[in-house]
């Protein structure tokens, strides 16, 4: 086998905890935001759209995910909606990751997939440049207010949000469990029997 650095990378990623200024230059969000175009993505429709939300901006998106958690749950107490405001200010900046099936022609999940893995190729990203990520969400994709903020159409959700910034150095996460093979994965052999995948 031969030495990937890329994979490195890949396995030493972790989602910080703690994200401070500054956040990234729009350079950088630009090269970030490349890599979304790389994902496998069936037809080619590039079903996903990013909004960047930065400085004053997070507090119209704090409000729009208030509202929204408002709208669902009218007996929410304000606690828990200040909650749920101040999920915007946990970084200089955040980018909401919009699932936007473009045609009827592909499955739906594939274009949903497609959204996804746009998201993981952000943080990959964000990672490989050294800023720090953190992919966040709440229980609801959609909403009047969220779609005023962010210009859904029909057909989009939000598949939650991207925190973007410079990731506290004193909040390092727990190591990550690793992942045991034989929990996940099986070979299906010849005889239609599916086996333990053996590493050998
Ligand atoms: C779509 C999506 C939404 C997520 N939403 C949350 C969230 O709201 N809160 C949370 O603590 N983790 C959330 N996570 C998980 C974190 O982004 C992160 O992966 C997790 O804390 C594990 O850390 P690690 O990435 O270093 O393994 C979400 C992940 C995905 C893919």
């Amino acid at each position: 086998m031969k030495d990937a650095p890329l994979l490195d990378l890949v396995l030493a990623r972790r989602s910080a905890p703690v994200l401070n200024d500054p956040g990234p230059t729009h350079a950088e969000l630009a090269r970030i935001l490349a890599a979304a175009g790389t994902v496998p993505d069936h037809g080619s429709l590039r079903p996903y759209r990013f909004v960047v939300v930065e400085g004053e901006g997070r507090a119209a998106f704090g409000d729009a995910l208030a509202q929204t958690a408002a709208e669902r749950r009218p007996d929410m107490p304000a606690t828990g909606l200040e909650k749920i405001r101040a999920k915007a200010f946990r970084s200089p900046t955040l980018i909401a990751l919009i699932a936007s099936p473009r045609n009827d022609k592909i499955e739906r999940w594939e274009q949903h997939a497609t959204a996804a893995c746009a998201g993981y190729a952000v943080v990959l990203a964000a990672h490989a440049l050294g800023i720090g990520a953190n992919w966040k969400s709440v229980p609801f994709t959609r909403g009047a207010a969220l779609t005023r903020v962010l210009g859904l159409e029909a057909g989009e959700d939000m598949f939650g949000w991207i925190h973007l910034g410079r990731a506290s150095d004193d909040t390092a996460p727990a190591p990550r469990a690793p992942l045991v093979l034989a929990d996940v994965a099986t070979v299906l052999d010849g005889s239609g029997a599916r086996r333990a995948f053996d590493a050998s």
